[in-house]
């Protein structure tokens, strides 16, 4: 099986989740957009779901698949988010927003009673922060900000370095809410709380890509098959069943 099989399987898993009546947060990435496809297919076939979508990306796709929209404006509590991650560790902390995402992606799962994370095994890590971690910073006075967290990397301890993430013509990435996205190259980030903290005390922060506390189990597949995960890293053998 490939990657592409793996996140469907985990994306599969994770509909079992999802119940008639239920309103939905709806992850961005490309195992998010398995699971849109996948749920598309149940509400064709009846299921009566809502979902507030965490990207235009993710938007355009589950219109694409019919499935009913809302907002959190019209809906402020969710039932569950079901989204991706580009790192996950045996405490489910995530490193989240490879796609830029991260900020519409916290405000919905903070939104929802449970998140449900769906991954292929490839995501799992003992210590996050070989993925780099995205900040998502307000254009205005970047320079400072990143000036600050490169003092805050050093005062902390960390290595590497923070870039301005660019798109393939060289301009920088702005996201779906209009800031711009510093990728934090840290190689291994051993407290990610502290560092979360430290981050958002940063003016011009406005989020960054560190889930702490956030995902209540992750469904996350691979050649030993489909494992189910909850926060201390505990792993659920009836959970687990032979995909390959
Ligand atoms: O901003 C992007 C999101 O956080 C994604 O959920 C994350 O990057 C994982 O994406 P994928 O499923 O494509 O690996």
């Amino acid at each position: 099986m490939t990657t592409e099989d793996f996140k469907r399987v985990a994306a599969e898993a994770a509909l079992a989740h999802v119940k008639p009546g239920m309103k939905l947060g709806l992850g961005t990435g490309s195992t998010a957009s398995i699971f849109l496809e996948l749920l598309g297919e149940k509400v064709a076939a009846g299921l009566d779901v809502v979902g507030v979508p965490t990207s235009e990306a993710t938007r355009e796709i589950a219109e694409r698949h019919n499935i009913p929209l809302t907002t959190l404006k019209d809906d402020p509590a969710l039932d569950i988010t079901i989204d991706g991650a580009d790192e996950i560790d045996p405490q489910l902390r995530l490193i989240k927003g490879g796609g830029g995402a991260l900020l519409r992606e916290k405000i919905v799962a903070f939104a929802s009673k449970r998140m449900i994370v769906i991954a292929d095994a490839s995501k799992r890590v003992e210590t996050l922060g070989a993925f780099p971690l995205p900040i998502e910073v307000v254009p205005f006075g970047k320079e400072p900000t990143l000036r600050a967290i490169r003092e805050l990397i050093g005062r902390l301890g960390l290595t590497g370095d923070v870039v301005l993430r660019r798109a393939e013509d060289g301009c920088p990435v702005v996201t779906d809410s209009g800031h711009v996205i510093l990728d934090g190259h840290f190689h291994r980030i051993d407290d990610p709380g502290r560092l979360a903290a430290s981050l958002v005390a940063i003016p011009g922060v406005v989020e960054h890509g560190l889930f702490i506390g956030m995902a209540d189990i992750a469904i996350i597949a691979g050649h030993d098959g489909v494992v189910t995960l909850e926060p201390e890293g505990q792993a659920f053998a009836e959970a687990s069943r032979k995909t390959a």
